[in-house]
C-alpha cells in the first residue's frame, strides 16, 4: 500500500443501507471530522476495507446499518487489530439497533461522540469462525427476512422478522435443536435444552423482550440466550402480540445466560442471522470474547442495564 492510502481515521461507507440518504450527510461530516471515506460498490467490500485500513488507523468507522457494522468489525478483527483500532459505528442503515443500544441517537451525533465521548471495551460474540456485536438469530428465513419492511423493523426490531417468518411462510419448519449453555461465574448451572424450536435468539448487546433497543450487559462476557419453542407457533398464527409471547410469564420461552453455548441441529442445516448477515450450519459453536472491542459510546449507554428493569430469567422449575 502507498502512505497516500494509510490514514489514522478511516470511514467505510456503505451507500445503500437504510434508504440511502445518508450518503451527503455522511461524506461531508466525516471530510469535516478528518476521516479518509472509503465507499464500498458491492456486498462484501466492507469487510476486505475495513481489514485493509485496520494496521494502520487508530479508528474505524462504519457507516451503515448492523450489518456494515458486523463487516467492519470482522475486517478489523481479520487484521488482528482490535486492541489497536477503535471502531465507530455511524448510524445509516434501517433498524441500527446497535447504535441505540450504545447510545448513538444518529449521524451528527456519532461524530460527537467520537470526538468527546466515552470509550468503553465491550464484549464481541464469536459463531464458529464469525464475529458478532449485537445478536445471533437462528430460524429466520433470508426470504423473510428481505420481505421485512421498513415500517415493521422501525416497530418491533427483530421481532418483526419473527413475526414476518410465521406470516409469508404459513406453516413454519420448527427446528429439532440441542442446546448446550455452559455455566456462568454468576452461578448459572451448565444445562442442556433439546426439543422443537420455532427460533433460537442469542444477545450480546440486545435481549429478546419486545421491546426494539432493549440492552443487555455488554460487559458482562455473558450471552443472553433465548430459545421459544414450537408449541408457541398457534399463538403467533393466531396473532398473539409478541410482546407478550416473549414476555416474562411465557411457559413456551426458555432463557439462559451463559459465557459460551453449542447449537446441534438434529436435522438439516440451520440458518442464522448474525447481526443481519447469514450463516447456515449444522453446529453452532458460540463464545464471548471478553471486553475486546473498543467503541465510542454516548451518555445513554448503560455498563448495567439490569439496575431496576430485569431480564426476565426465571424459568418454569421444570426446565
Ligand atoms: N455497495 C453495496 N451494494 C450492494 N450491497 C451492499 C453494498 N455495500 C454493502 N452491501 C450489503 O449491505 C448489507 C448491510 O446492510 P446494513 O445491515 O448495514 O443496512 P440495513 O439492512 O439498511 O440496516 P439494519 O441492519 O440496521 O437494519 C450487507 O449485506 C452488505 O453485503
Amino acid at each position: 500500500m502507498t502512505p497516500a492510502e494509510t490514514s489514522d481515521r478511516v470511514l467505510v461507507l456503505n451507500p445503500v443501507s437504510g434508504n440511502g440518504n445518508h450518503v451527503d450527510d455522511v461524506a461531508t461530516l466525516a471530510g469535516d471530522h478528518g476521516f479518509d471515506i472509503r465507499r464500498t460498490e458491492e456486498a462484501g467490500d466492507a469487510t476486505r476495507l475495513a481489514r485493509e485500513a485496520a494496521p494502520d488507523a487508530d479508528l474505524v468507522a462504519a457507516a451503515g446499518g448492523d450489518g456494515t457494522l458486523n463487516a467492519v468489525v470482522n475486517g478489523v478483527a481479520a487484521a488482528d487489530a482490535l486492541e489497536t483500532t477503535t471502531v465507530a459505528v455511524v448510524p445509516a442503515g434501517t433498524g441500527n439497533n446497535f447504535a441505540a443500544n450504545v447510545g448513538i441517537e444518529g449521524i451528527e451525533h456519532a461524530f460527537t461522540v467520537i470526538e468527546a465521548g466515552r470509550r468503553r471495551s465491550i464484549d464481541i460474540g464469536t459463531a464458529n469462525d464469525r464475529l458478532f456485536v449485537n445478536s445471533c438469530v437462528g430460524g429466520i428465513t433470508a426470504e423473510a427476512s428481505s420481505e421485512t419492511t421498513t415500517e415493521s423493523k422501525a416497530e418491533l426490531g427483530v421481532l418483526a422478522y419473527v413475526k414476518n417468518t410465521v406470516e409469508t411462510v404459513g406453516e413454519f419448519d420448527s427446528l429439532p435443536l440441542r442446546v448446550e449453555t455452559a455455566s456462568a461465574p454468576d452461578g448459572e448451572r451448565a444445562r442442556a435444552w433439546e426439543g422443537e424450536a420455532l427460533f433460537v435468539l442469542i444477545g450480546n448487546c440486545r435481549r429478546f423482550t419486545g421491546a426494539r433497543t432493549a440492552q443487555a450487559n455488554v460487559e458482562d462476557g455473558l450471552l443472553e440466550v433465548t430459545i421459544v419453542e414450537d408449541a408457541a407457533t398457534a399463538n403467533l398464527v393466531g396473532g398473539a402480540a409478541l410482546e407478550g409471547l416473549l414476555g416474562r410469564d411465557s411457559a413456551h420461552i426458555i432463557r439462559r445466560r451463559a459465557p459460551s453455548l453449542t447449537i446441534e441441529s438434529r436435522g438439516d442445516s440451520v440458518e442464522y442471522s448474525l447481526d443481519g448477515e447469514m450463516l447456515e450450519t449444522e453446529t453452532l459453536r458460540l463464545e464471548t470474547a471478553v471486553q475486546r472491542l473498543t467503541i465510542p459510546v454516548g451518555d445513554g449507554y448503560r455498563p448495567d442495564p439490569d439496575d431496576g428493569d430485569r431480564w426476565p430469567l426465571e424459568v418454569p422449575a421444570n426446565r
